[in-house]
């Protein structure tokens, strides 16, 4: 009875209990906090959408806010609206992310940078068989060649910066860059990209007290996200909305709570928590809490994982059913 008992003991509490001990002294990165207050925030895409709402975010922190993005008469609204409701200022840069010297120039002209958020993103959404291989292109070159620009023209003020605190490189992902959806194979393939990119980038930078954060949101109400589903195909709305929509502000408010604590891939909803651990492969985690729980939840997710992709599957034949 009583080495039944210890056998029981040991199997419930010791065993999560060493485990829980192990990854706390062995998760790497370790953690850290970012601070933004009084320190200089770069948003690209910073004039519509979720950058939009960070910029108001990061500049009610208390930071020294930068947005960039193509079109003037909307930066300029934005700064105006920023101003309305914030009572703060903060600089505008035009230019367009594919073009590499127009990037350094904005770079340079705003100065060494604390926090690089590259939101930027476009998402036109179709099956491949049909769209463009030019709209294709568009989409790497803006989210995935755009976000390399811009690390490339701001790396040398971030490394060189001399308050010695910790500084942020953080890329607006989607939860399309976790899991494939119908419609997003150029989109799909440009976000899966960034994470390939963060994941190596956070080597090479950690010596430089630089920490990647990846931001994976699910729908979110946008003027992006208007324009998309005038053509968005049917499936990846239906698959899509697996996850629900949230709003740009909530979108922003985790945003900024992962860049501040320095939180590697960066959830946005519920379902986006369960999408991160879900496909946590050989990411980096600083927190040993949550490294226990991916541990701990990896096989049963995998079981829901197999579930979601049952019921896509279905809703395809289903589509092509009723298509005949
Ligand atoms: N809304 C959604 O459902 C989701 C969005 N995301 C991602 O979040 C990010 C922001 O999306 P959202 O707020 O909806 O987007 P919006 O379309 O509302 O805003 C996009 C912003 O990016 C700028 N931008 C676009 N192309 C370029 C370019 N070539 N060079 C410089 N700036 C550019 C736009 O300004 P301008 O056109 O003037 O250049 C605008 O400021 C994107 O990376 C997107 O992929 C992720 C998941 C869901
Ligand atoms: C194992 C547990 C799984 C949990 C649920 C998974 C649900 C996945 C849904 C993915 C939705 C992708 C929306 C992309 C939105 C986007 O990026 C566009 N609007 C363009 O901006």
């Amino acid at each position: 009875m009583a080495d039944a008992n210890l056998a029981f003991v040991s199997l419930i509490v010791l065993l999560p209990l060493s485990l829980l001990v192990f990854l706390f002294l062995i998760v790497r990165p370790r953690p850290v906090k970012v601070p933004v207050k009084g320190r200089h925030v770069f948003i690209t895409g910073g004039s519509s959408g979720i950058g939009l709402a960070l910029a108001q975010r990061a500049a009610l922190e208390g930071a020294r806010v930068s947005i960039l993005a193509r079109n003037r008469d909307k930066l300029d609204e934005a700064k105006h609206s920023i101003r309305l409701s914030t009572g703060i200022d903060v600089a505008v840069f035009s230019a367009d992310v594919r073009n590499f010297d127009a990037v350094e120039k904005a770079v340079q002209e705003a100065g060494p940078i604390d926090v690089l958020v590259c939101n930027q993103g476009v998402f036109v959404p179709q099956e491949l068989e049909s769209q463009g291989l030019e709209e294709v292109k568009f989409m790497i070159d803006v989210n995935l060649m755009g976000t390399f620009h811009l690390i490339k023209a701001a790396l040398p003020g971030m490394k060189s910066r001399t308050d010695c605190e910790p500084a942020s490189i953080a890329i607006m992902s989607s939860q399309a860059g976790q899991v494939g959806i119908y419609g997003y194979t150029a989109y799909s393939a440009s976000k899966f990209g960034l994470r390939g990119m963060a994941e190596a980038l956070q080597q090479e930078v950690i010596a430089d007290n630089i920490h990647v954060s990846l931001i994976f949101p699910p729908d979110t109400e946008t003027p992006g996200l208007v324009e998309e589903n005038k053509r968005r195909p049917q499936l990846t709305s239906i698959i899509a909305a697996s996850s629900g929509a949230m709003k740009a502000d909530e979108v922003a408010k985790k945003a900024l709570n992962g860049i501040k604590s320095g939180t590697f891939f960066v959830p946005c909803n519920f379902e986006g928590l369960l999408l991160s651990i879900a496909t946590a492969g050989l990411s980096p985690q600083r927190s040993f809490l949550m490294a226990f729980v991916e541990v701990i939840a990896a096989s049963i997710l995998r079981v829901a994982g197999l579930c979601f992709q049952w019921n896509w599957y279905g809703s395809i034949e289903k589509w092509h059913a009723q298509k005949k």
